[in-house]
């Protein structure tokens, strides 16, 4: 994405924090800090400690141990200086149902003490302004998405933490909402964005911190974690054009794939496989996906396959070097 003038400063800042659920260990001394106007996200398996991790930034969870600041200032004990600052969209975010859209935002800003002029460009920033007049209770699923979102923004706040914005979306309107993202960033906003769709994060964010097991495994921009894991790019080229054993053959191909009806070649080499495959085999048939932070994430969250078994009988492989996938 175009990078776009940040405002000076800090946003966020954790020195070692941990938590503890009783016996379960949800964060282990987590360190980093987001600048303002920063898109950051925070991403990893179910269960790696984010939730924990952004409701102690947002001021709703106690850390065990460790320190935080948002804006210079603590957030817990409920820092009512912070709340004005900070808009939260979550999955499970409150409506008046009853109330139309319109009436709802309103409500809301009135309650931050923000006027209708906020609830209005909260409103046609998410493409909700022609909805203004229809009850909540009416809105579909990614109507309702579209308002939670409005209703983090109402009051203008400086840091938005967002979960999962796009959930539940069909393909355009998450599109869409990528616009309204990207829009919120340039207006200098400090977004922490939490995710499982791993393109969206690589499309939208500048950074990204990668937790598992309640530590930070990775941080740093989609671009530079894919270049650090070196992870490889693949050509795919029809089943029927080339042999796995002429695949395996050019120089460059480290691993053969047979997916569906095409041969799928990874390589770190991909120029140079692809002159070589391409005196075989028409260039038009050739695919080159480049690798993404999917490719990159898969990697840094791989869980090792328990020590036991090491010592089970291993099953009948496929020829070394080539894996077959249904
Ligand atoms: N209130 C709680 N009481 C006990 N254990 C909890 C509590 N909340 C979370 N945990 C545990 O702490 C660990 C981290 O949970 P957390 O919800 O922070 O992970 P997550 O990365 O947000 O997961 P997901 O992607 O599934 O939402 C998990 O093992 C979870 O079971």
């Amino acid at each position: 994405m175009t990078p776009q003038p940040r405002p000076a400063g800090t946003a966020i800042v954790l020195d070692g924090v941990s938590k503890h659920y009783g016996e379960v260990r949800a964060l282990d001394g987590v360190s980093f800090s987001v600048a303002q106007g920063e898109f950051f996200g925070v991403l990893g398996p179910n269960g790696a400690g984010k939730t924990t991790l952004v409701e102690i930034v947002e001021g709703m969870r106690k850390a065990d141990g460790g320190t935080v600041t948002v804006f210079g200032m603590s957030p817990w004990p409920r820092n009512t200086a912070l709340l004005r600052r900070i808009g939260v969209q979550t999955q499970t975010s409150a409506f008046f149902t009853r109330l139309t859209a319109w009436e709802h935002l309103e409500t809301v800003a009135a309650l931050h003490g923000a006027d209708r002029d906020a609830a209005r460009h909260a409103l046609e920033l998410v493409g909700l302004g022609g909805k203004e007049r229809s009850r909540v209770d009416d809105l579909s699923g990614g109507q309702r998405q579209r308002l939670a979102l409005a209703t983090a923004l109402v009051h203008q706040p400086d840091l938005i933490f967002l979960d999962e914005p796009t959930a539940a979306l069909d393909p355009e309107a998450r599109r869409s909402l990528w616009a309204v993202l990207r829009e919120l960033r340039g207006e200098g906003r400090t977004i922490v964005y939490t995710t499982h769709y791993l393109d969206e994060a690589e499309a939208l964010c500048d950074r990204v911190a990668i937790i598992a097991g309640g530590k930070v495994v990775a941080l740093d921009s989609p671009g530079a974690l894919i270049r650090s894991m070196a992870a490889p790019a693949r050509l795919l080229i029809p089943a029927d054009r080339i042999t796995v054993e002429q695949a395996r053959a050019l120089d460059g191909a480290e691993r053969v794939l047979v997916e569906g009806g095409e041969v799928v070649i990874e390589t770190r080499h991909a120029n140079r496989v692809l002159v070589e495959a391409a005196a075989l085999v028409d260039m038009d048939a050739i695919q080159t996906r480049t690798a993404t932070l999917e490719d990159a994430y898969l990697r840094l969250t791989a869980t090792p396959p328990p020590a036991a078994a090491e010592e089970r009988p291993t099953a009948p492989t496929a020829a070394a070097g080539t894996e077959h996938r249904r």
